[in-house]
């Protein structure tokens, strides 16, 4: 089966910042890889590529068999209605209750129609799927911030993506609600069959979470294996991320 991501030789420079150097990746279907790198290894960076928030110098971008570079901003939509994405930053817009952030995708990628009959459901569904169908009615503020990112997990989730990007999706919490948040990961692969990108410093999510893993050493694929295989490896630039 044709990977749902795939990245050929990608290049991207800011003046004498060499940051992706000839990267290359694949995601399979149902696949959860993720990227390990230190900070300013280019983590970010690759994932505004992917998403063509940013301009590449050279490489190709197969994104669910779409060659991004060739799409007009309205096919990028299209294509960005499949793509889920968890921000760092949780993204969730303060003013509006938890069920207004939730339909907020719906309202760029549905017809009215298809909001009028499947919204409700669609937006219960993804707060029972993240454990938090009673805060429906409240707003971003009055949760805390574990709940925020279940809720920016919901809000990920409500169209059905066939891959998620997850940018650093425990930073900033403390580590039991870091694991409840892998393991919802881990559930959200399993319902909906769905492959993820993640990008994180977090040992323990990467473990529980990922299938395989690419370490982005000076702005290359440096190693891809298994999160156990990369533990036990003796490579000095690989076990320095363990130690
Ligand atoms: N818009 C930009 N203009 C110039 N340089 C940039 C820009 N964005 C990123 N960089 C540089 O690219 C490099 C990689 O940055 P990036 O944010 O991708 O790192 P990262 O691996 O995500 O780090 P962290 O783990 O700290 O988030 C850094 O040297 C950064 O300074």
């Amino acid at each position: 089966m044709e990977p749902v991501i795939q990245i050929k030789d990608l290049n991207k420079s800011f003046g004498d910042n060499h940051v992706l150097r000839n990267f290359n990746m694949a995601i399979n279907a149902g696949e959860n890889l993720a990227i390990l790198g230190k900070s300013g290894s280019g983590k970010s960076v690759l994932i505004k590529c992917i998403i063509s928030l940013m301009e590449v110098d050279s490489g190709e971008m197969i994104v669910l068999g779409k060659d991004i570079q060739l799409l007009n901003s309205d096919e990028l939509d299209s294509l960005r209605a499949e793509v889920g994405f968890l921000f760092q930053s949780n993204a969730l817009y303060d003013s509006m209750t938890i069920r207004e952030n939730l339909e907020f995708p719906l309202r760029r990628h549905w017809s009215k129609e298809e909001r009028k009959k499947g919204a409700d459901a669609a937006v219960k569904e993804a707060l029972e799927d993240v454990g938090l169908s009673h805060t429906i009615d409240m707003m971003p503020a009055e949760l805390s911030g574990g709940m925020r990112k279940r809720i920016a997990l919901a809000r990920a989730l409500i169209l059905r993506p066939k891959v998620i990007m997850y940018d650093e999706p425990t930073t900033g919490l403390d580590p039991i609600t870091s694991r409840e948040i892998s393991n919802l990961m881990l559930s959200v692969q399993k319902k909906y069959k769905s492959a993820a990108l993640i990008i994180s410093h977090d040992l323990n999510c990467i473990k529980m979470t990922s299938n395989r893993v690419i370490m982005l050493i000076e702005g290359t694929r440096y190693a891809e294996d298994t999160y156990e295989n990369l533990r036990k490896s003796e490579d000095p630039k690989i076990k320095e991320f363990f130690d």
